[in-house]
This record gives structure tokens, sequence and C-alpha cells, in this order.
């Protein structure tokens, strides 16, 4: 099993590293954040806007573009990169999360998930066969194995089961993919149980994957104990393989999860929070409908270079908000994006100068609450 991952340096006083991926579709530097795309679209931006804002690579799900408008059809325009418009990397997610999102609509065997469509309520059936066929068709670069992802809390009998069931499907996904030009990670599970994910890493890594994911967590758990979940397993994970914490987060959790050795994430917090009037800065939150923003010429950070702080001020955006207006959702998106992607560009670049350790400390010494 050759690895996708290069590791280019590794800081001196945590376990923070800089690598890259190589897919079909381009390499990634990591660490990275992905936006997320869920139905072939990052909602309200273009993949121009993606471009322009430095995004290197996004996420799709199986289970959502499975359902509508079809794997078939995708295939059929050439695949998800050629549907969208979008030339460079796609990760798709199986689908696990989703479909236990579904709560009492979801049938779980050994054989897979049956479960009813949230669209019309028809009957559906995804095997982790399935899955991995679904995420083919769709041509993603990288594929996630479908997984039972454990809700918080878990008894302990429920996370083993729930666990053993996922690496046996883990297996059933390695056996339907063999050819090696789109990327399957596996996704470790064991709930808030360091030795079932231990576990669970082992066997995983000894059917072979070409990426390991920390599934079930940001499920509702407190922070503290995602971060000593991530900090146990991320360093029991391959050294030599990408190391990606799925859902996560906030860009505090993104700072301890990159010191605790995780490469890549995802999370739907800067596209919903920014239809949701709530804006990331380099000093912390600004939430646009307070009336203080009302007659506020400033950009929404004066620190920020994308085109949204380029062009608008915050009274402005402030308005679009309150009048309900579409361009509302693209502008405060383009710019939260923004604020996540160069994140990790600052993140990746004090990794390069292994001063991240000290770059984490001026984060949170610049962060007042707005
Ligand atoms: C469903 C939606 C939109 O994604 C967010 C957000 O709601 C929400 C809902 O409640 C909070 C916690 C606040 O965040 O949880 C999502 C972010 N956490 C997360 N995404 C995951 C995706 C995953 N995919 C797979 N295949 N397996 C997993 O174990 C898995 C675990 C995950 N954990
Ligand atoms: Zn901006």
């Amino acid at each position: 099993m050759t690895s996708p991952f290069t590791l280019h340096s590794q800081a001196s006083d945590c376990a923070a590293r800089r690598g890259e991926v190589r897919t079909l579709h381009g390499t990634v530097q990591t660490p990275v954040f992905m936006p997320v795309g869920t139905q072939a679209t990052v909602k309200g931006v273009t993949p121009e806007n993606l471009k322009e804002l430095g995004a290197q690579i996004i996420l799709g799900n199986t289970y959502h573009l499975y359902i509508r408008p079809g794997h078939e059809l995708i295939r059929s325009f050439g695949g998800l990169h050629k549907f969208m418009n979008w030339d460079q990397p796609i990760l798709t997610d199986s689908g696990g999360f989703q479909i236990f999102s579904l709560k009492d609509l979801t049938k779980i065997t050994e054989e897979g998930a049956a479960f009813k469509s949230h669209l019309d309520g028809s009957k559906l059936f995804l095997s982790p066969e399935d899955a991995v066929a679904v995420q083919e068709a769709l041509g993603s670069d990288i594929m996630m194995c479908l997984d039972t992802c454990i809700p918080y809390p878990a008894t302990r009998e429920e996370a083993i089961a729930s666990t053993d069931l996922t690496g046996r499907w883990a297996k059933r996904s390695r056996a339907a993919h063999k050819e090696r030009g789109q990327l399957l990670f596996g996704i470790i599970q064991g709930g808030m149980y360091p030795d079932l994910r231990a576990k669970a890493v082992e066997e995983l890594v000894e059917v072979g994957f070409d990426g390991y994911a920390l599934g079930g967590l940001s499920v509702g758990e407190p922070a503290e104990l995602m971060m000593e979940i991530t900090e146990e397993i991320a360093a029991l994970m391959p050294a030599d393989y990408p190391r990606y914490l799925m859902g996560v987060g906030t860009p505090e959790n993104l700072v301890e999860a990159v010191y605790r050795g995780i490469d890549m994430f995802d999370c739907v917090m800067p596209t919903r929070n920014a239809r949701n009037g709530m804006l990331f800065t380099s000093s912390g939150r600004l939430v646009i409908k307070n009336a203080r923003h009302q007659d506020d010429q400033r950009p929404v950070d004066e620190e920020c270079d994308c085109y949204t702080c380029r062009h608008y001020s915050r009274a402005y955006l402030r308005h679009l908000f309150m009048a309900r207006e579409i361009l509302s959702s693209q502008l405060n998106t383009i710019h939260n994006l923004h604020y996540y992607v160069g994140l990790m560009a600052r993140i990746r670049k004090a990794i390069e100068e292994d001063r991240f350790a000290q770059f984490r400390q001026e984060f949170y010494a610049k962060r007042t609450v707005e």
C-alpha cells in the first residue's frame, strides 16, 4: 500500500505536521480545511469564488446525491467534477452520518442500511459496496467507507457492536474498491472509549486504506472530550497517511486539532453561520444584524483581503441581511470561507517555519469576544 501522503515537516514542539495528499485531480497541501458542498454546490458561492478565496478541495455527500439527482445521472455527465464545474479535488462522505442522523428512518443490518428518503419517504438501501459504487460513479478523489456513526452518549456495549460492524463494513468496502485512482479512507469509530478506538485503528490499518478518519466526534459531546479522544487516537493513526477529523469545527477546534496531529477538516460552520449572519474575524465572531453595525463604514475584518472586505462595509452587509437579500449569503460566505481557508494557510506557514506553538498562543491572544 503506497501512501498518497508526503510529510514535509514535523513541528519540533508538538504533533502538528505539514504535508500533502496526492489525488487524481491534484495535490492538496495540508493541514487543509474542506468547504462542505453537500448537494454538488458549496451553498451561495461559485467554483470561481472558491478558487479565488483559495479552496483546494471540497466535500460532497453520497447520501444526498444518491437521493437527488442520483449517481447515475451524475455519472452520465462525466462525474461530479464535470456536473458541478469543479476541476479540483473532491472528497465525498459515505452518508454514514446522514443516514444515522435520520434516526427512526433507518434500519441497520449486517447487510447495510435501510432508510427512508428525507425527501419523499421512499424506501432505500445502501450496503457498504453500494456506497463505494455510488462514489465511483461520482468520481470523487477521496471516498469514505459506509460506517455507523455512534451517537453521544452511547453505552460501551452499543459502541462495541457498532464499531465491530463498521469494521466488517470497512473490509467489504476495501474489497469492493480495488483500483488505485480514487482513494478510499477508513473511518475510526469506538464512541468515547479510547480502547475501542485503538482496536479500530489496528483493524483498519490491517485492512489497509489510503487515509484514516476520526468519525463519531463533533456529535454533541463536550469540546474537551472531543480533543481528548483526538489527542489520544491521532497519535495511534499511521504517521505516513492522512489523518482526517470529520465534521470539525470552529477556528479554535482547527488550531487545537492541528496541534494534536490532524491534517484534514470539514465543517458546515463557515457556510451555515454566514447564511445566519455570523461572521468570523481575526478578533472573534461578529453578528452582522447587531444594531451597532448599522452605520459602520469598516469592512468585516480590517485584516481580511477577501472580495467582501475589499468592496463592502459592515453597514451594507447588515442591510442585505436585514432585507433577506440573496447577496447577503453570497458575500458572508465568501468572507467566512476566506477566513477558514486563510487560517489554514497561516497554520501551514507557521509549521513550515517551526513556530506553530507560538502561532497558537498569538491566535488566542487576538481573540476578544465581539
Ligand atoms: C449534520 C450537520 C449539518 O453536520 C454537522 C452539524 O450538522 C452537526 C450536528 O450537530 C453538531 C454536532 C452541532 O454539528 O454535526 C455535523 C458535524 N459533525 C460531524 N460530521 C460528521 C460526519 C461523519 N461522517 C461519517 N461518515 N462518519 C462519521 O462518524 C461522521 C461524524 C461526523 N460528525
Ligand atoms: Zn473578508
